[in-house]
């Protein structure tokens, strides 16, 4: 059952329209990662569906009750939603406890409700209950936020780029807490990010809004691997796009024939692998055996340990440029003659 049901969702600000009719549905217990370019109107369908701003039109049910539609606007406080906002969001003045009783009713506030489970549940020492949030690092006072927000046990819990004041390494583990703690409360939750790494690995559907408009929504595996346009290739992550002819579910380019993952109408498209799929040997690897193999010089390498970005002329009429992503321990060195193979399926786009 939906949780949150989003249907033809207006809003426009001093006549620019801002959402062009949104339709979206998020399932009981599943956390919906919302991912867009900045500008794309992210934080603006987050505060309508908070209730911190009216919609234009269009309708909002949050766990089957209807809260924006028809004139109706039902306020922020009745919709029984958590959020949790980017940073700065505790209270200094107020122990870690007192901020997260800080929304119940007053009995529950004095009884200190469920401040020790709130904690335990965010991944934190119920010791840390008296401490100011200035004694606690950036990581720790996003998962305070959290357990304040899910102390009134809401229906919907909002998430606005809750992790993108932490430095890197904090970040991973605060996302991986944060996620943990979702789903051990089972909550619903729809996390806004315009960091496509945070939508891919925390999402168990990913809705892309681009320019107003949601242009796909999947789960992380599809969007990476289908992306509905060529600039949302780009965008959730590095894309290879060569041009050539689609046929029978394949498409030929440069980098030979390749089994299309999802077919497209016969004729000119631009043809769409990762750079992770082209597979770079050196001169004394043997390609697989029937794999189709291209001849190409390195460019350019970036390392960056884990794995390392690889700039690749190929040596065949066009002299196309192709970017690899390679192991580090593969990493190739510039200059060197290479064997490119690509593996499994690309996605195409017509073109014209
Ligand atoms: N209160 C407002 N009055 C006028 N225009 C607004 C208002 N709020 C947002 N906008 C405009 O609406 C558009 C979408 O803004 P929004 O903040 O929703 O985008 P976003 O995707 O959240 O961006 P970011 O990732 O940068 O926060 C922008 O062009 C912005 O200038």
């Amino acid at each position: 059952m939906s949780e949150l049901r989003i249907r033809g969702l207006h809003k426009s600000f001093d006549g620019h329209p801002v959402l062009h009719g949104i339709d979206l549905s998020v399932e009981r217990g599943t956390l919906l990662a919302l991912l867009g370019p900045s500008g794309s109107g992210k934080t603006t369908l987050l505060r309508v569906l908070c209730g911190f701003e009216r919609a234009d039109g269009g309708t909002v049910e949050i766990d089957g009750r209807r809260v924006v539609g028809d004139g109706l606007h039902l306020p922020s406080e009745q919709r029984r939603i958590g959020y949790v906002p980017q940073e700065g969001a505790l209270f200094p003045h107020l122990s870690v406890a007192d901020n997260i009783v800080f929304g119940l009713p007053r009995a529950q506030r004095r009884a200190r409700h469920r401040v020790a489970e709130l904690l335990e549940l965010v991944g934190l020492p119920a010791s840390f209950a008296t401490r100011a949030p200035q004694q606690l690092s950036g990581g720790q006072q996003q998962r305070v936020a959290l357990a304040r927000a899910l102390a009134p046990a809401p229906t919907l819990v909002m998430l606005d780029e809750p992790f993108s004041s932490l430095d890197a390494a904090l970040r991973l583990e605060t996302r991986q807490a944060v996620a943990q703690a979702l789903a051990a409360a089972g909550a619903t939750a729809v996390l806004v990010t315009h960091d496509q790494s945070e939508a891919l690995s925390m999402g168990h559907e990913v809705a892309v809004l681009w320019r107003g408009k949601l242009i796909q929504t999947a789960t992380p595996q599809t969007l990476y691997r289908q992306p509905v346009t060529r600039e949302l290739a780009s965008f959730v992550g590095e894309a290879v796009l060569l041009a050539g002819d689609a046929r029978g579910g394949s498409a030929t380019c440069e980098l030979g024939t390749l089994p299309l993952s999802v077919p497209v109408a016969d004729g000119a498209v631009d043809v769409m692998v990762r750079p992770e799929q082209i597979r770079v040997l050196h001169a004394h690897e043997a390609a697989p055996s029937g794999a189709p193999s291209f001849d190409a010089i390195v460019q350019d390498v970036v390392f960056q340990g884990q794995d390392a970005a690889v700039t690749l002329r190929m040596q065949s009429a066009a002299h196309t440029v192709v970017r690899a992503r390679v192991p580090g321990y593969r990493s190739p060195q510039p200059g060197e003659r290479v064997t490119l193979t690509v593996d499994g399926d690309a996605t195409a786009y017509p073109r014209g």
